[in-house]
């Protein structure tokens, strides 16, 4: 059987330490539904003490039916001058009426002496008391040792000792706390090993921070000496740097070193727990995260798309699925015909290695992307690309004229935009006009005001995004723009780019190619017969 480890989420507590994170109590709840069902041991949900919202938490998870999941009040031992049923923050932990209470203690001699101003001695009899007097109140008791690797270094007699005493007070868990983030793998080994050897038996576990890069490795690295119980974040979000980052530690501890964290048929959603709590957080998961950023399988060399479209595993440590993301392949000016071979395929076109239309393509991509255009970012644009490199890109209309007009009289409060756009549409010419909060916006609604009679989905297209960027900044106003469009309908976004000596024809090539691959990908024919582009 799998040995077991207990996965302890405080992305609602460390978590929203972060610079930048605040969460309402509905977020939290969320997220503490959606962590509960991907099947993590524990959720510590926030500090009862420290602020209402925290309160109206603990009150309202009650409500919800976490499965198997605990949750835990976090809050720290007693005030050194309050007796520890006196001390307020001792109490909310209980009122909080969790089945388990997590408090921290120091462990560090400096901590005592300089950050709460007392004596070792105190501190001691702090953590005993607090420890003992919990237990009564709740099933479990977690002690998080605060600084337990800092203290273990300067002064080891002294960190050992406070997990002597927290044993002796009744704590279910002992957890070791890089809480600086400074320890290195090595030093966690010396000091569980050391741990173990002054005879301490409760169960131990890990709460690292990320401040040397080595949050994840630090955690793993102290489950093969003994931890049973790992602490993080989704994303690693945390105070600083941040924690230890659960959507690693997950997939390392049970994909790779055969341990039993999560339920195993949860782990190919670890990409969408990632996407939900950034998402709920609004802190985007960096693209090159492991294991769940959007680049984790993402080949843009041609070497590499090359040897993954004959087996993965030559540029893939695991299957993207087993952790709920997927294989990309990029095109750009790095890429050969195999990366080609895989888009093509991915859009629905079969297209032999050997086809003299693929060299050309390949080619086509590498001087457009010399001039500007950039494809990664525009996979729609890429596809039509394609498509008409293949002769698989219908004809839906000829574009005649545009013109725009950005006027503003002194007693407008903004410029006015009036785009103007001819086109061919089988054949009768159609001439509209629209106005617009900018030229672009008005040349979007002009295009589909002309096409909307004959393609009436395109009134579902939506332009979300828009980027515009200098290529070239040497040439000065001789430099060219492009410009990047994101836009969406009700099942799918995408992005377009169109590229110019001049902005708004940069715009009008990316709004163009919005409109055509709307058609395209909802299998729209084009009025009057299937011609090809
Ligand atoms: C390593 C960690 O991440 S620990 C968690 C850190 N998270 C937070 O601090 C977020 C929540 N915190 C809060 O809302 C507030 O800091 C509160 C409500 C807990 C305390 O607020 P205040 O009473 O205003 O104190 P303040 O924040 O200024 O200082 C911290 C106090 O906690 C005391 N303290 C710190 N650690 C401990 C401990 N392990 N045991 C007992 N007391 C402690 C300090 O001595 C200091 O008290 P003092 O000023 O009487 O000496
Ligand atoms: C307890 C905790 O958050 C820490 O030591 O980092």
């Amino acid at each position: 059987m799998e040995k077991q480890v207990l996965i302890y989420d405080t992305t609602l507590r460390d978590g929203t330490q972060a610079e930048g994170v605040s969460v309402s109590v509905e977020d939290k709840l969320r997220i503490a539904e959606k962590l509960a069902d991907f099947g993590v041991h524990y959720i510590e949900g926030g500090w009862p003490g420290s602020n209402p919202k925290d309160m109206t938490f603990f009150k309202e998870v009650k409500k919800l039916n976490l499965k198997n999941t605990k949750i835990t009040a976090f809050g720290s031992t007693r005030r050194s001058s309050l007796k520890v049923e006196e001390d307020p923050q001792i109490q909310d932990l209980i009122k909080a009426e969790t089945p388990v209470i997590t408090i921290f203690g120091k462990s560090w001699d400096l901590h005592v002496t300089q950050a709460l101003k007392t004596t070792l001695e105190k501190n001691l009899e702090m953590i005993y008391d607090s420890i003992s007097y919990l237990k009564k109140y709740v099933d479990e008791v977690i002690f998080d040792a605060e600084h337990f690797f800092d203290g273990f270094k300067e002064n080891p007699d002294y960190a050992i000792e406070v997990l002597k005493v927290a044993q002796q007070g009744g704590a279910d868990f002992l957890i070791l706390c890089d809480t600086n983030g400074g320890s290195l793998p090595t030093d966690i080994e010396k000091a569980f090993k050391a741990v173990k050897e002054a005879g301490i038996t409760a169960k131990l576990g890990i709460h690292a921070h990320n401040d040397s890069d080595t949050a994840v490795w630090n955690s793993i690295v102290a489950v093969l000496h003994g931890a049973i119980q790992v602490h993080g974040t989704i994303n690693g979000i945390g105070e600083r740097c941040g924690n230890a980052n659960l959507c690693s530690i997950i997939p390392n501890l049970s994909l790779k070193l055969g341990y039993e964290t999560v339920p195993r048929e949860n782990i190919k959603r670890l990409k969408e727990i990632s996407n939900f709590v950034s998402d709920i957080l609004n802190m985007p998961v960096p693209k090159n995260m492991p294991y769940v950023g959007d680049s984790a399988f993402a080949h843009k060399g041609g070497v590499h798309a090359s040897a993954v479209l004959r087996n993965p595993r030559s540029y893939e440590h695991i299957l993207p699925q087993e952790v709920g993301n997927r294989r990309k392949v990029l095109v750009s000016d790095l890429a050969g015909k195999s990366n080609i071979i895989y888009k093509a395929k991915e859009i629905g076109i079969e297209i032999d290695e050997k086809d003299e239309r693929l060299t050309k393509l390949v080619q086509e991509i590498k001087e457009l992307e010399n001039q500007g255009y950039h494809f990664e970012a525009a996979e729609a644009s890429l596809e039509l690309l394609i498509r008409k490199h293949l002769g698989t890109l219908p004809k839906y209309f000829d574009l005649d004229a545009y013109r725009v007009l950005i006027a503003r009289r002194y007693t407008d409060k903004s410029p006015i935009s009036e785009a103007t756009v001819r086109i061919k549409i089988e054949n009768h010419y159609e001439h509209t006009a629209s106005l617009g909060y900018g030229p672009v916006n008005a040349l979007d609604k002009a295009l589909k005001k002309a096409l909307t009679a004959v393609y009436p989905s395109l009134a579902e297209v939506e332009l979300i995004d828009y980027k515009v960027r200098i290529v070239n900044e040497s040439g000065g106003t001789a430099a060219k723009i492009r410009v990047l469009i994101e836009s969406r309908d009700k099942s799918k976004k995408w992005g377009t780019v169109g590229v110019s000596d001049n902005i708004i024809e940069a715009s009008w090539q990316a709004v163009v190619d919005s409109i055509v691959y709307k058609l395209v990908k909802d299998g729209i024919k084009p009025a009057g017969g299937n011609k090809d582009a």
